[in-house]
């Protein structure tokens, strides 16, 4: 199986702290992989050394082989890594459809200057509307991106990272400060782009249900450090896993929502 992301000894500190110590793994191209673990377990600063928003004190980001440990979050971006609600370039007052068609524009006019053509335009248009079916908003594709409901808002960003050819696509707890009905809907865009061969996509999730059920591979951190990774059957047998966990739980801090705030 082929890796499209993979760090060596990867650590962080943030002045005496090590919020990120000597984690290496290997995440398979295609395959959906959370990461979990208790509040602070490194997550988000994981995330943020893959994506570039962080650089690690030591070790290596190999992106498809390729050493990008030092590469910024923009040129990261270009090569097909996208993280998710942080964009800020949806505009707020013009429809949803045009956005994601001038996020395709953008992403065309990188390569190909010269296609301006009104029949570019058109084709522009046909693959917003496709982006838009897989993320289940045709329906919402005139209305302002401004009157989206929060769940309607984090669909249109993961069609932006879809717009940007994203072939790597790093969710960060999508489901967060939805309302419970909006919840099944981020599902079924997630196991729509999970059907897409060129798409990976990794995800930082509180929900083990959802974890259990989307997950090809679960990568477990626990105080900054790899505890376990593994497909969920393993991850839920794994003892040092449970323990982890039930030490959390004695703490009254996690039960079926592993690590919510
Ligand atoms: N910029 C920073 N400066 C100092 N310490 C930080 C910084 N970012 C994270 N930390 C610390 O690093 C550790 C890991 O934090 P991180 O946010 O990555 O954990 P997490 O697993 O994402 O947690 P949560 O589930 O609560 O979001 C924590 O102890 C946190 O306080």
């Amino acid at each position: 199986m082929e890796s499209i992301i993979e760090t060596e000894n990867l650590s962080v500190s943030f002045g005496g702290h090590i919020a990120v110590n000597g984690v290496t793994v290997e995440i398979v191209k295609n395959q959906f992989t959370s990461i979990i673990g208790p509040n602070g377990a490194g997550k988000t600063t994981f995330f943020n050394l893959l994506s570039g928003q962080l650089s690690p004190t030591e070790g290596k980001v190999l992106y498809k082989g390729k050493d990008i440990t030092r590469k910024s979050t923009i040129e990261r971006s270009r090569m097909g890594i996208g993280r998710s609600f942080q964009i800020t370039n949806v505009f707020p007052n013009i429809t949803v459809l045009e956005n994601v068609r001038l996020a395709i524009q953008s992403r065309e006019n990188v390569r190909f200057q010269m296609f301006r053509h009104f029949t570019h335009y058109k084709a522009f248009k046909e693959e917003a509307i496709n982006i838009l079916d897989t993320v289940l908003l045709k329906d919402r594709m005139d209305s302002l991106a401004v009157n989206l409901s929060h769940g309607e808002k984090r669909k249109l960003e993961i069609a932006m990272l879809l717009a940007l050819n994203t072939e790597l696509l790093l969710l960060d707890e999508p489901t967060a400060g939805m309302s419970l009905e909006e919840v099944p809907a981020i599902l079924d865009v997630i196991q729509n782009i999970k059907e897409d061969e060129n798409r990976t996509v990794v995800l930082i999730e509180h929900k083990m249900e959802m974890v259990l059920d989307l997950s090809d591979e679960i990568i477990v951190l626990y105080n900054g450090e790899l505890l376990a990774q593994g497909n969920p059957q393993e991850i839920m047998e794994n003892e040092t896993v449970q323990t982890a966990y039930i030490g959390g739980s004695q703490n009254g801090e996690h039960t079926s929502e592993v690590g919510t705030n």
